[in-house]
């Protein structure tokens, strides 16, 4: 659980982007500030702004103009790129309004879902599930194109701040690299939420859930947002909901499930939703840096050592994780 914050942090990452790369890296004051603030925000909240992060804010903003284009195309036209149990189970593509589901709640947010390309056999049968290529849209032709380039952007963006929080833990900076998480199995989530009016013409009501409270899977999470529209909440130790308002030219980042494991729960994965109650159809892009999929993730010895000694979580393999999962958000 999180602290009793009223507020979310934003830091600014540069110093650490600019040395990240370099072997005494722990050494530099700009680093070791970063990494400070990192360690205060992921303890207090495990919700952060990044700002300064290097990514153009022209490339940020045209994801989310080439989303709105998107939801914006007849549904007909949406439907050629949905997710659907054809050939087994399928976990890519586009899902309308109310399909997919959180405790139990259809959500009121449409999406396409996008992972790391699975070949066949890749992962044996714990791959079995993710296997497959992204589906896109003929229209916007260049919707591909894009999203595969801000995804490499966001990969790289997440790896740099991930040795960021490897030192705030206290370990090496490359504590998630190689087995752990060299091989990240991101996800992207393009995500519509309807404006108030849309859905049912109350300011408040049940139907207003974008998205249930529910915590993010993997390791580190990116959400671009569309300026202008408070929606996203965080829930701290009281209870409370807190704001996380879009700030132009920073991402939201937050903790995931699998570091709250490695971690040993130093960090914690904090429980947020979605309500959009303004009139606008508000657009999100979501990027999850996650764990290679076939790992095994267990607290880290160093974490067990500086939270008391025992271990305070189980084993979990993080494609098995995620399968559980999918399989629940959607009823097929
Ligand atoms: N890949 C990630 N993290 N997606 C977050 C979506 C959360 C909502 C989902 N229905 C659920 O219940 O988990
Ligand atoms: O729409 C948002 O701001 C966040 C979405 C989210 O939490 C998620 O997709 O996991
Ligand atoms: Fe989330």
């Amino acid at each position: 659980m999180a602290t009793d914050f009223k507020s979310i942090p934003l830091i600014d990452v540069s110093p650490l982007l600019a040395k990240w790369d370099d072997p005494r890296m722990s050494e530099d004051p700009g680093v070791a500030e970063v990494v400070r603030q990192l360690n205060q925000a992921c303890r207090v909240a495990g919700f952060f702004y990044v700002k300064d992060h290097g990514i153009p804010d022209s490339l940020i903003k045209e994801v989310r103009t080439v989303s709105h284009k998107f939801f914006g195309l007849s549904y007909e036209e949406k439907l050629k790129i949905k997710l659907t149990p054809t050939s087994g189970y399928s976990c890519r593509g586009y899902q309308s309004v109310g399909e997919n589901i959180t405790k139990g709640v259809p959500d009121m947010h449409e999406a396409i879902d996008c992972y790391r390309e699975v070949t066949q056999g890749m992962y044996g049968d714990l791959g079995r599930t993710m296997e497959g290529c992204n589906l896109w849209p003929r229209d916007p032709a260049n919707m591909k194109a894009l999203m595969e380039e801000y995804v490499n952007l966001c990969t790289d963006l997440s790896r740099k701040i991930m040795r960021g929080i490897a030192l705030a833990l206290g370990g090496l900076p490359n504590e998630f690299e190689g087995e752990r998480a060299g091989d990240p199995f991101w996800v992207l989530r393009i995500i519509g939420y309807p404006g108030v009016s849309t859905t049912n013409g109350h300011a408040t009501s049940e139907n207003d859930i974008g998205c249930g409270a529910h915590t993010d899977y993997g390791l580190l999470t990116l959400v671009n947002q569309d300026d202008g529209i408070t929606a996203l909440q965080v829930k701290n130790s009281s209870g409370e909901w807190i704001s996380a308002p879009p700030v132009p030219g920073t991402f939201v980042c937050n903790i995931g499930d699998m570091l709250k494991i490695w971690s040993n729960g130093l960090y914690n994965s904090t429980l947020h939703r979605v309500v959009n109650n303004s009139p606008k159809f508000r657009v999100c892009v979501a990027y999850f840096f996650e764990p290679n999929y076939d790992v095994g993730v267990e607290p880290l010895d160093f974490c067990v050592k500086k939270t008391g000694g025992v271990k305070k979580f189980e084993r979990a393999v993080y494609g098995e994780h995620l399968v559980s999962k999918v399989k629940t958000n959607f009823v097929m």
